[in-house]
Order: structure tokens, then C-alpha cells, then sequence
């Protein structure tokens, strides 16, 4: 580390793990492109580092199918080609790869690793197809035919959508309009194994569930004066997420409520609206794993039905107008509409958002991070399978530890000032009493043909890795621990 330049006030006793890194010096280049990756040559140093209390027993692998073993493959995954540990494999398209690096103005470290990452110039130039300017762009070669889709990092999703409709108008204005079917198909069925007899939930099941009869009026259950300060912090594919503090006596976390259209006809945000049963499994997964640390912690599910309250489209205009909505205007919602309501605890700002103190508060997060998964696989065999910095939320806390229960055995860690948070378990795979809920990606093939960031070359790697067998495609997870190098030595020296 240069001592001239200043960096000595960032070091800490962690940051003498982190020497020499010559080529750390050069990432800060990354300081000035935000939001575009590289994971130029982290090479990562495997360092070992214990957890109090842990000593992993050996699990029985051939009861469990949450992670590939060799008995499935043929093949130690931890040889793979995409252990950071041993070395980094970026493939990605070969014809596209050629001419991003071939032109003049490509950042000069896309190069490397063959990685594809747009020039500015490119992104520029894509961007004319999207009237939402830089939210995504399609990339394409000389002649305009469409390769591949390039997305942001972080939420790929809403991205995908918009890259889809701009894919439509693009053949619109070269006479190829296909039918909107042929783009837009249902990705989010649920394929549940073999074990799962109960691949369909009836509407009044769902409402027995939320302990309902029946859906309770939108304006009514959450009236404006049942709640303070609210406002919307946040918004997926699926749904808008406002937060408030309830007006009630005792209650002492701020909420959220991820408000999420379901059974409609009409398109949102470019998705189809899932039904009951395509919802069901991320409430029964975020009701199993709220009692675990880590994952975020649900109060309630409701089921409401009527137009989308006026205080809640006001914060949403508020919104849109200070930071720039993705999603598709509220008012479109008539009487009939249902929504499903899930209020959560509020847990804090998603990783893109956060900037570390120093080195050593990052480590002990991505420690929360390492454990909160190894509980939720060793319980149920979960897999978030989208682990990216925008599913992972950090707020401060004044505790000095977070303790985690692995197997019966309580692990502690020094929280070092912050608590994190797993969330969004839209793609998450889940075993509950021999029940498996999951999503097959393998179909996703827009999803297999993105780039734009080093996300979308681990979910290629991952599922050539998998030999395409969907149960097992456990992407991300690699993603975020190598993103996470990345933060470990810039994030927090943006201060
Ligand atoms: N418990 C929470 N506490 C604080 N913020 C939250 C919470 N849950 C969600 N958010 C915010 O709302 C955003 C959207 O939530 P979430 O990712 O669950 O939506 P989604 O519709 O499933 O997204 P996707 O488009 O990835 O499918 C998050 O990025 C985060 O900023």
C-alpha cells in the first residue's frame, strides 16, 4: 500500500491481510466507473479464518441434495474451474468477446479474462434502444442482431424486462415483430420434485394461511393512520417495498411491506402476475428461515384486494420523482386486483448502498453472511440461488455479537458494529419436511446470455459447472463472495 498517498488512515489491523496487493492499487481506478465490476485479478489469498465454537461435524451428504457432490457430478466441486481459490475461468461469448475487445474505447481491463464488459461507448450506444436511459442496454454486434442482453449488476431482473421490451421494439422497427408470447414467457413456474404432492394451493388455503377468510380491503388494512413515517425504500420485478413505523403502542422495529400484484391479467413490470401457487413458495421459505439469524424476519402475510391506496401512490410518485421508478405506475391497479403483503422487519440498506468503516467491519459482515447460509443449508437445504450485494442488507447495530446455532451448536461472531440480512427468495430452492420448492433457471436462457457484469459469467460457469442439472444450480453465491474481495479493498475507502 502506498504510504504517500494517504492510505495509511484506512488500514487497520485487518488491512495487514491485505498486503501486499500491488494490484489492489490499480482497482481504484474502479472508484471512478461506479457500478461497473471487474474482478480484475483478485486472486484472492485463501486466509483461514475460525469462528468460535465451530467444528463442522461431517454432514451426511448422500440424504442431502442442497449441494453438488461427486457422487451427483462425478467431480470434486472443489476442484472446479470456479473456485476463486484456484483459479478464475471467465468464458463468455466468443464472438461478442472479440469485438468488445476490439474496440478502441473498451476500458482497458475488460480485456482481461476475456470478461464482457461494455465500453462506455457501448452502453452509450445500446442505450438508444431503451427509452429508460442506462436502467439497461442491449448488446449487439455490427449488424444489429441481438447477442446478448447487458445488464446491471445487482437486480437482474427488471433489467431482463426492459431488455425485453426493447428487444420487441427494435424487431417492431425492423418489421420482425414476433408475438409478445414467443419473448415473454412465464419464467416463474414453480417445479417442485418429485416429493412435493402439493404443487397447487387454492385460493382459500392461501387465505387460511394469512389467517383470513378472505382478502381483507387494500385501504382499509393498511390505512395511512395505522402507519408513520412512511415512505417506499425499494422496489423488485414483483413488487413495491415501503417502510413506516407502525402507530401502535410496544412496537418497536420499523416494518416493511413488500406489496406484490398476484392473480391478475395484467402485466406488471413486464411479468406475468403469479398466481397462489407461484407465490407460495417464497412465503413458506421466508416464514421457515425468519426464525434464523440472518434472513429476514416476518411479522405477517395478508392477502388484501381493491385500487392501490392514494398515500401509498403518493410515496410512489415521491419516489419516482427523486430517484426514478422502474416499475410500472400503481395506478393501473382496478378494484379486483389482490396483492399479497408481506410485512418484514426493517433490516437496512442493500450492500450497493453501504459503505464499510474499514476492512475489518466488512469481514465480520461477509463472516454473518457465510454463517447465515451454512444455518439455512444445514436446516433446509436452502440455496438462495440470487445472491447478489442487492439481497444482502447491513444495518447498524450496537450489539457486539450475533449469534448463529449451526447444528446445535451456538457459533458467535463479533458483529463489529453491523447486522446483515439475506433477502428476497424469489429463485430460492428450500426443503421442508421432504417437500423441495424450486425454480428451474435452466430454462431462463436471456438470463444465460447476459453480461454486463462478472454476475452473469459465474451464472454461465455455474451452470456448465451443474452440467445444466437445474435442482443443483446454486449460482451466486461465488458471485458475491468475489464481489466482496472487490469491497473489502475499495467500498469502504470511498468515504
Ligand atoms: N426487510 C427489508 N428491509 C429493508 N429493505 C428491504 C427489505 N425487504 C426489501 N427491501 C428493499 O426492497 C427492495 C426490493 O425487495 P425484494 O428484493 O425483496 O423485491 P423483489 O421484487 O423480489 O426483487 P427482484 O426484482 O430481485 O425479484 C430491496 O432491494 C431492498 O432495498
Amino acid at each position: 500500500m502506498d504510504k504517500s498517498s494517504g492510505d495509511e488512515i484506512w488500514e487497520d489491523s485487518f488491512d495487514k491481510l491485505l498486503d501486499p496487493r500491488p494490484q489492489q492499487s490499480n482497482l481504484n481506478i474502479i472508484k471512478k466507473n461506479v457500478r461497473l465490476s471487474y474482478n480484475i485479478d483478485t486472486s484472492v489469498e485463501n486466509s483461514s479464518h475460525s469462528i468460535k465454537g465451530c467444528s463442522p461435524k461431517s454432514c451426511n451428504r448422500s440424504v442431502s441434495i442442497s449441494t453438488p457432490n461427486y457422487n451427483h457430478l462425478g467431480k470434486d466441486l472443489f476442484n472446479c474451474g470456479l473456485s476463486p481459490i484456484n483459479r478464475l475461468q471467465l468464458d463468455g461469448f466468443e464472438d461478442t468477446t472479440e469485438k468488445c475487445n476490439a474496440d478502441k474505447d473498451a476500458e482497458p481491463n475488460t480485456k482481461k479474462r476475456g470478461l464482457i464488459v461494455p465500453s462506455k461507448n457501448q452502453i452509450d450506444t445500446f442505450s438508444k434502444f431503451s427509452n429508460q436511459t442506462n436502467k439497461v442496454a442491449c448488446a449487439s454486434n455490427q449488424s444489429n442482431k441481438i447477442v446478448g442482453v447487458v445488464l446491471k449488476p445487482g437486480k437482474w431482473r427488471k433489467s431482463l424486462n426492459i431488455f425485453r421490451q426493447t428487444q420487441i421494439s427494435v424487431l417492431n422497427e425492423s418489421k420482425k415483430l414476433e408475438s409478445r408470447n414467443s419473448v415473454c414467457q412465464d419464467r416463474k413456474s414453480i417445479f417442485l420434485n418429485g416429493l412435493n404432492k402439493q404443487n397447487v394451493i387454492s385460493q382459500q388455503d392461501f387465505y387460511k394461511y394469512c389467517n383470513q377468510g378472505k382478502p381483507l380491503k387494500f385501504n382499509a388494512a393498511y390505512s395511512q393512520y395505522k402507519m408513520l413515517k412512511t415512505h417506499k425504500i425499494g422496489e423488485g420485478a414483483y413488487g413495491e417495498v415501503f417502510r413506516y413505523t407502525p402507530n401502535r403502542k410496544g412496537c418497536k422495529n420499523d416494518l416493511v411491506l413488500k406489496i406484490i400484484p398476484i392473480e391478475g391479467s395484467i402485466e406488471v413490470n413486464g411479468e406475468k402476475q403469479k398466481n397462489f401457487s407461484q407465490i407460495w413458495p417464497e412465503i413458506i421459505i421466508t416464514k421457515k428461515l425468519s426464525s434464523i439469524q440472518g434472513f429476514a424476519n416476518i411479522e405477517k402475510v395478508s392477502t388484501v384486494k381493491g385500487k392501490y391506496p392514494q398515500h401509498f401512490v403518493k410515496l410512489w410518485k415521491r419516489y419516482d420523482d427523486e430517484k426514478g421508478s422502474e416499475n410500472d405506475h400503481p395506478g393501473l391497479f382496478g378494484e379486483n386486483q389482490l396483492f399479497v403483503v408481506l410485512e418484514l422487519h426493517f433490516a437496512g440498506s442493500d450492500m450497493s448502498n453501504v459503505i464499510f468503516l474499514n476492512s475489518e467491519q466488512s469481514f465480520y459482515a461477509l463472516q454473518q453472511i457465510i454463517l447465515t447460509l451454512a444455518v439455512g443449508e444445514e436446516d433446509y437445504q436452502f440455496e438462495h440461488r440470487d445472491l447478489h450485494w442487492g439481497n444482502i442488507l447491513i444495518k447498524s447495530t450496537t450489539k457486539k455479537h450475533i449469534c448463529f446455532k449451526f447444528n446445535n451448536t451456538d457459533l458467535i461472531v463479533d458483529s463489529k458494529g453491523v447486522n446483515i440480512t439475506i433477502i428476497d427468495y424469489t429463485l430460492s430452492r428450500i426443503t421442508i419436511d421432504e417437500c423441495c420448492y424450486f425454480n428451474d433457471l435452466s430454462n431462463d436462457e436471456e438470463l444465460f446470455q447476459a453480461s454486463g457484469d462478472y454476475q452473469f459469467d459465474i451464472y454461465r460457469m455455474m451452470r456448465n459447472e451443474l452440467k445444466d442439472n437445474s435442482i443443483c444450480l446454486a449460482f451466486s453465491l461465488f458471485y458475491s463472495a468475489l464481489q466482496w474481495t472487490q469491497l473489502v479493498n475499495i467500498r469502504f475507502k470511498d468515504l
